[in-house]
């Protein structure tokens, strides 16, 4: 595979805090266009690995390229033009609760394009709202007035606003239901068919995996273990590959992916539920 079909290239990566190391010789690379899922344990690092990828934190060893460009500890005007190509969405969408919806939106527009006017700034954060699945008038909301699924989409909405090549996501569905948490899923995988995008999705949701991820990278024993499909990795011996993946949510995860890949789930009765959803998130915050 050359570097071009690379988006994220991590070698030997090393982190630790105090006493604890949390990486020593961590190597991933993320294919251009895929969705891949990060899992392991509560506490292998998987933010931490995020973090090291989009520089909020300097490893005490290794090398992170993103598109080819090594990327530690730089601030310079090569390392900021490939920091515009990503978007990221924090844990709880990390929204500033004193700004609206569309100000969050518009906040790395304003960092990045300065010159951009009052109008076009407010019909960009209003397109990339309603990409996101919310309503044009989920715009003049604070945070606090939206649900839990909406702070995620406009969370999502701020993600895009640079129009990313990467996206990063950390465990987006966390807190939704599942029949938000499968809409949420629908969303991403169309963003990424749609826009192309590359997707590094750190998840806890095996529904998720199922879905829509197209490798996933296992985190253990202070490394990423294996990296892989589904069926590639259920194909390994290791005992904590086999307990997740086999484990009863596990099975009940991969039997509903089945049940909906042979049409015996009904979809139509599962769009419904989805736009039920949509509606009362909608309502619940009054957009
Ligand atoms: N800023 C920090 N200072 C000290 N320790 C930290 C810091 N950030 C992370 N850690 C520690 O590093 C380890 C990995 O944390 P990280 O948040 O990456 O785990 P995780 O795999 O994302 O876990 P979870 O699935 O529970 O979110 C944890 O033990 C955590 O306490």
């Amino acid at each position: 595979m050359s570097d071009r079909d690379i988006a994220v290239h991590v070698a030997g990566l090393k982190n630790g805090f105090g006493e604890q190391v949390v990486h020593d010789g961590l190597d991933l690379d993320v294919k251009r266009g895929e969705i891949i899922g990060v899992v392991g344990g509560s506490g292998t690092g998987k933010s931490v690995l995020m973090r090291s990828i989009i520089g909020l934190q300097t490893p005490q060893a290794g090398e992170v390229e993103v598109f080819g460009i090594p990327m530690i500890g730089r601030e310079d005007t090569e390392a900021k033009s490939v920091r515009r190509r990503w978007g990221v969405l924090f844990q709880g969408g990390a929204l500033f609760s004193t700004l609206t919806v569309a100000e969050n939106v518009e906040v790395p527009l304003r960092e990045y394009y300065p010159r951009l006017g009052e109008k076009l700034l407010d019909e960009i954060a209003s397109y990339k709202i309603v990409m996101s699945g919310l309503a044009a008038e989920a715009g003049p909301k604070y945070p606090s007035e939206l649900s839990g699924g909406m702070r995620k989409r406009a969370g999502l909405a701020r993600a895009l606003a640079l129009d990313p090549e990467l996206l990063f996501l950390d465990e987006p569905t966390a807190g939704l239901d599942p029949i938000g948490a499968a809409a949420f899923d629908e969303l991403i995988k169309s963003l990424q068919q749609t826009l192309g995008l590359t997707v590094f999705l750190i998840t806890h949701d095996l529904d998720t995996l199922y879905a829509i991820c197209d490798r996933v990278a296992v985190l253990a024993d202070r490394k990423v273990i294996a990296v892989g499909t589904i069926e590639e990795l259920l194909a390994l011996d290791h005992p904590w590959i086999q307990e997740y993946f086999n484990g009863p949510r596990g099975r009940l995860a991969a039997d509903s992916a089945d049940r909906l890949r042979e049409g015996e789930l009904d979809e139509a009765q599962a769009d419904k539920a989805r736009q039920q959803q949509a509606a009362a998130e909608a309502t619940a915050g009054g957009a």
